[in-house]
């Protein structure tokens, strides 16, 4: 993919290559204990080169990043260049300090060799009291062989321009410890790899920019055996898989939505959308729905030739984080504008439920009248979408709920949330009082997804590459299983009694569950 230069006026095309000249300074290694790369190259950029970079009409054009992040994970400021010049630019200084190879990840895999710098650069600024929370840099996947496998970051400004604002890396999500820390200086290029979780300290004080980008590997592709189930996956993130009718549905980063046969084979592809899918729903026999963060909700219709784009619904000015169906004809979206809506497939909202004070994660149905939904601001609220009133929040100051489940038969909202847990609640028979029944510590990281299987058992993914199957009568772990990177979207595939579970490695895993 080539990007155009979209930000207009920073001629940063232009630099001239004399300040961008390297000093092939001493490369100084933060972790030591790990084969994973993390290095510094003080000085690798000039002060010169820095304020070349750090324009006037860039930090002019810095907006919050809310439109993609929660809060929660990152307020920071930034501002993203396509560049194709600028990133060779950058990429001929600082080629000669990074690894020319690196291992595969599978035994039969092949290795990756240095490619390019990815040409979206992010320039970001941190104000007092901004930071960008515990995380792992995601993957960039440029095509099937062509990845980023490491972050890259240029340090912009003097250290006394700011307090706070270190870089700091830990073993693991949730692990106390700092195993690493970076006191940031003006010209030093950070470098490390994608794997390790890392923060970007809140800032105390003044102001802190820095250049952000990922350097890019290729592999040689191998071919895929005709065989393999769901396979080659999507190119980056699955957000979501869907069953429908005999056909099993993925959705990602993308941007589109493949519909894959009983056994695996892919049958058609849709495309239409503008951004990442993030969430499924079948609305009834003849109709999918899909959000996006391109901002709308897509329509499409099945027949006997497959699926076709109906329409196109602008129901929310900002990300659609969920879609759940209510009835036949009514389906309950949820949005990073902290509404919750209650529209029919011609686009006609019927209900929008106002109160959440931040993203808006889910709203699932729970009786023919009542939703619960789980936001970013910490609260389980309980509504009554005819009516249009919200009846009680039934939690708050609680860890955001990413996913959440309604099991109608125990009366049971199970909640997975940004500390690792699957919190339990037990409602009474009047479905108005509701409580905590048990807090199971389910993974290392947010519980992205949560499936009910028909036997009772609960399945649970996570940020820890796993997916786990829970026996709920004793809370106890009973299988585990695990992919390469986030365990975003799991599914029960009835016909074949199979569990299906995507990840934001781009593959979708089939498992076999014994009873
Ligand atoms: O600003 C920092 O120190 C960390 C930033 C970061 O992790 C990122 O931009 O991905
Ligand atoms: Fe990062």
């Amino acid at each position: 993919m080539t990007y155009s230069f979209r930000t207009a006026g920073n001629h940063a095309d232009n630099y001239p290559s004399s300040v961008m000249k390297a000093a092939f300074p001493q490369v100084r290694h933060l972790l030591t204990d790990t084969e994973l790369i993390c290095f510094i190259v003080p000085g690798a950029f000039s002060a010169a080169a820095c304020d070349a970079l750090l324009t006037p009409a860039i930090k002019a054009q810095l907006r919050p990043a809310a439109t993609h992040y929660p809060t929660y994970y990152r307020n920071n400021e930034r501002c993203i260049v396509d560049s194709e010049a600028l990133a060779r630019q950058l990429f001929t200084v600082i080629e000669p300090m990074l690894p020319s190879e690196l291992p595969a990840e599978q035994p039969a895999g092949q290795p990756w060799r240095l490619k390019q710098l990815n040409s979206r650069l992010r320039f970001c600024r941190y104000a007092a009291g901004q930071y960008f929370h515990r995380h792992l840099d995601g993957m960039y996947h440029e095509s099937e062989t062509v990845q980023s496998r490491l972050t890259f970051m240029v340090y912009l400004n003097d250290a006394a321009d700011f307090s706070g604002g270190r870089t700091l890396f830990y073993r693991n999500k949730d692990d106390a410890q700092v195993w690493a820390e970076y006191h940031p200086a003006k010209g030093d290029l950070i470098v490390f790899d994608h794997r390790l979780w890392h923060e970007g300290e809140q800032l105390e004080a003044g102001e802190k920019y820095v250049l952000r980008s990922d350097i890019l590997y290729e592999t040689t592709p191998q071919p895929v055996p005709q065989s393999v189930p769901f396979a080659p996956g999507h190119l980056g993130y699955i957000w979501q898989v869907l069953p429908f009718g005999e056909e099993l549905l993925s959705a990602g980063r993308d941007k589109l939505i493949k519909v894959w046969g009983r056994t695996g084979e892919l049958r058609q592809h849709l495309a239409g959308h503008q951004n990442s899918i993030l969430s499924l729903c079948q609305l009834n026999a003849q109709t999918l729905l899909s959000g996006s963060r391109d901002m709308t909700v897509k329509v499409w219709g099945r027949d006997a030739q497959g699926f076709t784009l109906r329409r196109s619904l602008d129901l929310h000015p900002a990300t659609i984080l969920s879609l759940h169906r209510l009835t036949d004809q009514l389906f309950v979206s949820t949005a990073a504008d902290g509404l919750i809506k209650i529209s029919d497939e011609l686009g006609q909202v019927h209900h929008s439920l106002a109160g959440h004070t931040d993203w808006v994660w889910q709203a699932v149905p729970v009786a023919a009248e009542l939703l619960v939904s789980s936001s970013e601001d910490g609260t389980l609220r309980l509504w009554n979408w005819r009516r249009n009133t919200g009846l009680q929040c039934i939690g708050h100051g609680l860890p955001p709920a990413h996913a959440l489940l309604f099991d109608p038969e125990q009366r049971r909202l199970l909640a997975g949330n940004y500390a690792g847990q699957i919190q339990i609640w037990q409602a009474d028979a009047s479905l108005q009082h509701w409580e905590v029944l048990t807090t199971l510590a389910a993974h290392h990281g947010i519980v992205r997804t949560l499936t009910l299987l028909p036997d009772g058992r609960l399945v649970s993914g996570g940020e820890d590459s796993k997916v786990k199957v829970w026996d709920l009568a004793t809370g106890t772990c009973q299988q585990e299983m695990a992919h390469n990177d986030f365990v975003q979207s799991t599914a029960w595939l009835r016909e074949s009694r199979q569990l299906i579970s995507a990840s934001y490695d781009g593959r979708l895993s089939i498992w076999a569950l014994p009873a």
